[in-house]
């Protein structure tokens, strides 16, 4: 992948292509008062791939979020899914799951296990069926111990993780997470970057995520897109975009922790930066190799 920063007059389309799971094309939403959310929005999530969206608030994140499973529908342009387009009666909505950036907004049933069993219940599920795929998403997050909570009870950690098993026991194809680590304690956010990484490794689900939380997503995201007024004006991998100074001061975003951590041990060591580490392994090994 390189860097590729777009103009306004860049923005077109070009249809699907093999391999997308979901396609935005050309899409603008206005709202009922007139506010523009989104403007002229090309996006793409390939299989299995972890997207980060990182903007500045109002940008039109959460927005976009929302046009991926036809919760908004676009005032122009289109979104589809697998090559079909998004329509509410085609059914293809159900290939992807939104998590809201706040869980209460998303967990309503008496307890965690009905929570988790409503979205299966609602596909058509039979009872069974939809207990067993709430139990197995709660197992794979780590929650199964919370099956007889009332989720007003619950801490907000232990919410996020219940809301993320609700969509996945529909068995999406995609999940979307509005903010997932925001009043998260930092344990609580390793926790969701490993439940993301998982996501994709373990079950092969696509993960699209909108975060200020740049430390998250040079942890998980195989591809950075910039949001600003409403479209994307960059895309890259999180080395090409956390190490481009202009282009996150240009979108109001600070560098993430390990892009500055690096640049001040290279500092110290009167050497010339020459890598791009964004993950922790990354930078560990050219330190080792620096002690060596
Ligand atoms: N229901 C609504 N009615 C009117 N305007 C809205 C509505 N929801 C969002 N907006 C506006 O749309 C624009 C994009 O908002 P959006 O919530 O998508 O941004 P965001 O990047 O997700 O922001 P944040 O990081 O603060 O969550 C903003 O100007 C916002 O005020």
């Amino acid at each position: 992948m390189s860097l590729k920063v777009i103009q306004q007059s860049e923005h077109v389309c070009h249809g699907h292509v093999p391999g997308e799971l979901i396609h935005v094309d050309c899409a603008s939403h206005v709202y009922q008062d007139g506010t523009v959310g989104i403007h002229n929005m090309c996006f793409s999530v390939r299989e299995k791939e972890i997207v980060a969206l990182c903007g500045p608030n109002g940008s039109g994140k959460s927005t976009l979020i929302e046009h991926l499973n036809g919760l908004l529908q676009p005032s122009s342009g289109s979104v589809s899914i697998g090559g079909k387009k998004l329509d509410l009666r085609s059914g293809v909505w159900r290939e992807v799951g939104v998590v809201f950036q706040q869980s209460d907004d998303q967990i309503f049933a008496p307890t965690v296990l009905d929570d988790a069993m409503f979205g299966p219940l609602n596909m058509g599920m039979s009872p069974d069926d939809a207990r067993n795929a709430a139990m197995e998403a709660l197992k794979a997050l780590g929650a199964d111990h919370l099956v007889d909570k009332m989720p007003s009870y619950l801490s907000g950690g232990q919410k996020r993780l219940v809301s993320i098993a609700g969509v996945l026991a529909m068995r999406p194809r995609l999940i979307a997470m509005d903010e997932p680590t925001s009043d998260l304690d930092p344990r609580h956010t390793d926790v969701i970057a490993k439940v993301i990484m998982e996501l994709k490794d373990r079950y092969g689900i696509s993960v699209v995520i909108a975060t200020h939380d740049l430390d998250l997503a040079s942890m998980v995201a195989d591809r950075v897109c910039v949001v600003r007024d409403g479209s994307i004006v960059a895309e890259g991998t999180p080395a090409e975009i956390f190490y481009n100074d202009s282009l996150l001061e240009s979108a109001g975003l600070k560098q993430p922790r390990i892009v500055g951590v690096y640049r001040s041990i290279m500092a110290k060591a009167g050497i010339t930066p020459a890598g791009r580490p964004v993950k922790e392994e990354e930078l560990a090994s050219i330190v080792a190799m620096m002690i060596k």
